[in-house]
């Protein structure tokens, strides 16, 4: 349970991150109208000067203390005044009963104390904070000390320390433990409570030591048998220490609140006049915290990784912060005459008061600028060194009674706390490199490298041997062809047998007709001779039996040479009928076979030819592709090759950077250092550090040295590399590749080179295929952030932006999510080339969506986006290039503006405000407006809104649509 709640507060601040970035594109919206989250950087010069300067003139409200981190110049050092708040004591039972009227009178609102001398003199006086009888221990925790909690877990050193006479509630108000009623608990144990809400058991540590300082002597107060613990200043740093106390490392509040208990016991108190429980030493409470980032542990989503300094979070580096939190109780300063005490008291009240005057002084020093500082006069200045005039944040509240009684002690405790208004700060991050981690992820990284060429290699290896398997199935193929050209020559032969055959047949048919001719000649003679026979039996009758006879003869002869003609002649019809027969047998024969062998042939042929220069045509394109295969194989070896080499070189790249960094740090730190010493041994006769133009001017030059040694290697690293983590099948890495990308766009000057890189389509894709919250709410940020550059604004669009943002604002009801997609469409808004695109890609109707989220920021956001729509749209009207009812109307968006445009926050108003001026510019939009009850909200607009340009749009609204004035006359 404990853990989770740990986890969930350190997921809540990467979001914070994008507040920043968003604000360049907001100040072209409304520059007036954003408003300052708690840990936000104004990103405008101007503006961070205009704080800074407001600051150290006395701005007094301690809930503006958070405006006051930022250094004009590097971001990570910065000047900081010490705090001041003033807590006046109820009355005890004492006071209760006595006659003295009160000496003071508190004025919360205007954060003033006036104090009464008598009825006729009264001074006022101006704190950060004042602090009524009846304020509560959360709300002087949250006032007081929060902030210097929250600046520890940032990096920076912190003290918050109480101040005040005796009896007037330093130790209720810092060390109460509040055991039986948490409600009551006091800064020390509501402190702590912070730090474990918002550091992780297992990576960050948080240790203790508890001392006591007693008639000048350093005691443990968690192992008492320690006293005279040494005081030891650093050379470098100035940062004091004591190295003889004991370190107990925390494991959770009970732990601290047994040590804190125990530590209680051993501090002096004595029973005065003035209080029972009177402490006798000063306490101080040390607590160091050591936080761990960009490690390979899960779960390390800082809240300091929220892109206000351009720190190493923001350039992905692992790193670790360490910060020391000194919560100071100190013993009262007391008059003895008044406190009725004696013996040994009498002593420790005189150490008591010497150390006090001693801090008085050394405050005074410092208020007035004196170039002396008198830190060595006792050892609580020894010990409080840095948290005046040094480098840790401190707030300071001094405790009052109410009574005229003390009205001396309260004027003195009055006193010093204004002289303590007057101290500066430098404070500085403490922020060192985590190499090993650092190593470990580049030898990840490399691994990763050298597994993935191999797996390239294996890959290539198998579509090699594909190949070569294609390449032996094409030459079986070849053969199959070869044996049908064999086949085809065979019937080529076969042909050609036949066509010979036919022509004997013919041959042999013509033989025969010529003997068929002779026979018919023959024929022919033969009656020629029976002709002349007959003449000659005419001619001679005489031989007339003789001629009967050799008639007869020759007629027999005839008959049988008729009949032998006869038969001659039905042999010949028989032989010319099979001679036909045979001949259209074998025509038909001759035919069929020729048809045949001929389809045959020209099929086979054609298929053959087909088959044959499919087959050389593919084996060609195969070659072909086997020759560029081969080539793009070998070309990609080579490329893997020089890309390990190029990795290899990277990674030597960033060791060597990595040492010089680390150089350079040790340097830096050591120049640093000799820097402070050097003050340290000359502080009687110079003037303090951060006043010292020359000197900060130097130390700004080594913090810009540093940073840009950070630019150097993360330019180095460079984006191309960083991208491709974008889609890492790790998380954690995906998730830090994001975050890197999308605080790299929130700087103007990134915002196009990351688009040509490449890196608006990986972070589209992240959108569509990541199933994970944390990298759409990153996703969505980075996309916010590139949206603010307009040459970016339509690609992203064009790309499909607006529908995925609209998809995953539907799917998700986390608020930093949705503020981050309204953030990106409202920017979007602000084109209106745009506009069609933004309408039917959904972006207007999921901003209506949005809307309904009700959490106030994403709901800005909304309004934002409509302000910047109405007015691209009435911008559009004046010039004649559009013209029609506006797209906000027909998307049903002028029913919220119109009922919630007095609800919300100042900012969400003045958008409504004006998006509702520029509907009401365009004559389309006047019925609706009419219907809707738009009038009585514009003429409300006119005579109420709190900017001077939107009540005279309302005005000119209202004065020059025709529709407008003819309802307001009839009505
Ligand atoms: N704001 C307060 N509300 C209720 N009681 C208070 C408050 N401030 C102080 N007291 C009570 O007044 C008494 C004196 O307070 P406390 O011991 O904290 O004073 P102190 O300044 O630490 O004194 P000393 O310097 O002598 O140690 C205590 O009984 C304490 O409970």
């Amino acid at each position: 349970m404990f853990t989770e709640s740990r986890n969930k507060l350190q997921l809540k601040s990467p979001s914070s991150s994008f507040l920043l970035a968003l604000l360049p594109c907001q100040r072209i919206a409304d520059p007036l109208s954003i408003p300052f989250p708690s840990r936000f950087i104004p990103s405008s010069p101007n503006l961070r000067s205009k704080l800074s300067r407001s600051l150290k003139h006395g701005s007094n409200d301690l809930g503006t203390l958070k405006l006051s981190i930022l250094d004009e110049e590097t971001g990570r050092n910065y000047s900081v005044r010490v705090r001041v708040a003033v807590r006046v004591r109820p009355k005890n039972t004492e006071e209760l009963n006595s006659d003295f009227a009160d000496c003071v009178e508190l004025q919360p609102e205007l954060k003033r104390l006036k104090l009464k001398k008598n009825n006729w003199s009264l001074e006022s006086y101006k704190f950060d904070e004042v602090f009524t009888q009846s304020a509560s221990q959360r709300r002087v925790y949250e006032a007081v000390a929060k902030p210097v909690v929250e600046s520890v877990l940032d990096g920076y050193n912190g003290t918050v320390m109480a101040y005040g006479q005796t009896g007037t509630g330093k130790t209720y108000t810092v060390g109460q433990l509040g055991k039986n009623d948490p409600s009551e608990r006091g800064i020390m144990v509501r402190a702590l409570e912070g730090i474990f809400a918002n550091t992780t058991a297992g990576s960050d540590t948080v240790t203790i030591s508890y001392l006591q300082l007693y008639l000048e002597s350093v005691q443990d107060l968690l192992s008492p048998e320690k006293t005279n613990i040494p005081i030891v200043e650093d050379p470098k740093t100035g940062e004091v220490s004591l190295p003889g106390s004991a370190v107990v490392q925390l494991n959770d509040l009970d732990h601290f609140l047994e040590l804190l208990q125990a530590g209680e016991a051993n501090r002096h108190a004595a029973n005065t006049k003035l209080n029972t429980e009177s402490s006798r030493s000063h306490a101080m409470l040390v607590v160091h915290v050591h936080r761990s980032f960009g490690g390979k542990k899960e779960n390390e989503v800082s809240s300091l990784s929220d892109g206000t300094n351009d720190n190493l979070a923001s350039h992905h580096v692992p790193h670790i912060l360490k910060s020391k939190l000194l919560i100071v109780d100190l013993a009262g300063s007391e008059r003895i005459d008044k406190s009725g005490i004696e013996g040994r008291m009498i002593e420790e009240t005189k150490f008591i008061n010497l150390s006090l005057t001693s801090l008085g002084k050394c405050i005074n020093a410092l208020a007035e600028n004196n170039p002396y500082i008198p830190t060595r006069d006792s050892k609580l200045t020894r010990l409080l060194r840095d948290s005046f005039g040094g480098s840790a944040r401190t707030s300071l509240i001094v405790t009052v009674g109410p009574s005229a009684q003390y009205y001396s002690e309260t004027a003195s405790t009055i006193l010093f706390g204004q002289r303590a208004m007057k101290v500066v700060n430098t404070v500085k991050l403490k922020e060192e490199v985590d190499y090993e981690s650092l190593c470990k992820k580049l030898e990840y990284h490399v691994d990763y490298l050298t597994s993935e060429t191999d797996r390239q290699q294996k890959l290539r290896e198998i579509e090699r041997e594909q190949m070569e398997k294609k390449l032996k199935e094409q030459e079986a193929l070849i053969v199959e062809t070869k044996i049908f050209v064999s086949k085809y020559e065979y019937l080529e032969k076969q042909k050609n047998h036949w066509e010979l055959e036919a022509k004997k047949l013919l041959k042999e048919l013509n033989i025969q007709k010529n003997e068929n001719d002779r026979l018919s000649q023959e024929i022919g003679h033969l009656e020629e001779n029976f002709k002349q026979i007959k003449q000659q039996e005419l001619e001679s009758s005489t031989h007339q039996k003789i001629l009967a006879d050799m008639t007869n003869t020759y007629q027999k002869n005839i008959a049988e040479l008729i009949n032998q003609l006869e038969s001659e002649r039905s042999h010949c019809t028989n032989l010319e009928e099979q001679l036909s027969v045979m001949k259209k047998s074998l025509s038909d024969n001759i035919k069929s076979v020729q048809e045949r062998i001929v389809d045959d042939l020209a099929r086979e042929n054609s298929k053959l030819n087909e088959i044959a220069t499919s087959k050389i045509q593919s084996l060609e394109v195969m070659n072909r592709e086997l020759l560029m295969e081969k080539d793009f194989l070998n070309k990609e070896l080579e490329s893997l090759k020089d890309k390990l080499l190029d990795e290899e070189r990277q990674r030597r790249c960033l060791e060597g950077e990595i040492v010089k960094l680390k150089k350079f740090l040790i340097d830096g730190n050591a120049e640093n250092g000799s820097k402070r010493s050097h003050w340290a041994e000359n502080s009687t006769s110079s003037t303090l550090p951060f006043e010292n133009p020359s000197k900060s001017h130097k130390s700004r030059e080594s913090v810009s040295a540093q940073k840009d040694t950070i630019s150097k290697i993360f330019e180095e690293v460079g984006l191309s590399n960083i991208l491709p983590l974008l889609k890492s099948e790790e998380l954690d890495v995906q998730i830090h590749a994001v975050k890197v990308v999308a605080n790299l766009a929130a700087e103007d000057i990134n915002q196009e080179r990351i688009v040509k890189e490449g890196g608006l389509d990986a972070l589209l894709i992240l959108l569509e295929i990541s199933k994970d919250a944390t990298v759409h709410r990153i996703t969505a940020g980075a996309l916010a952030n590139l949206a603010m550059n307009g040459s970016n604004q339509s690609l992203i669009v064009s790309k499909g932006g607006t529908r995925l943002l609209a998809n995953i604002a539907s799917k998700t009801e986390d608020p930093q999510t949705l503020r981050m997609i309204a953030g990106a469409i409202a920017n979007l808004c602000g084109n209106e080339k745009l506009h069609v695109m933004l309408k039917k890609d959904s972006g207007i109707k999921a901003l209506l969506q949005m809307m309904k989220s009700g959490h106030s920021e994403v709901i800005a956001q909304v309004a934002r986006g409509f302000a910047n729509f109405a007015k691209c749209e009435s911008r559009g009207i004046a010039q004649g290039y559009q013209k029609g009812k506006s797209v906000l109307i027909e998307e049903g968006a002028l029913y919220w503006m119109i009922t919630n445009s007095s609800t919300y926050s100042a900012s969400t108003r003045r958008h409504i405000e004006l998006a509702l001026c520029h509907l009401a510019q365009n004559e389309d939009n006047a019925l609706d407006l009419i219907r809707g009850g738009g009038i009585k909200e514009l003429i409300r607009i006119s005579q109420d809104s709190s900017k001077e340009e939107t009540r005279n749009l309302a005005k000119k609204a209202l004065d020059s649509n025709s529709s407008f004035s003819s309802e307001m006359y009839t009505s």
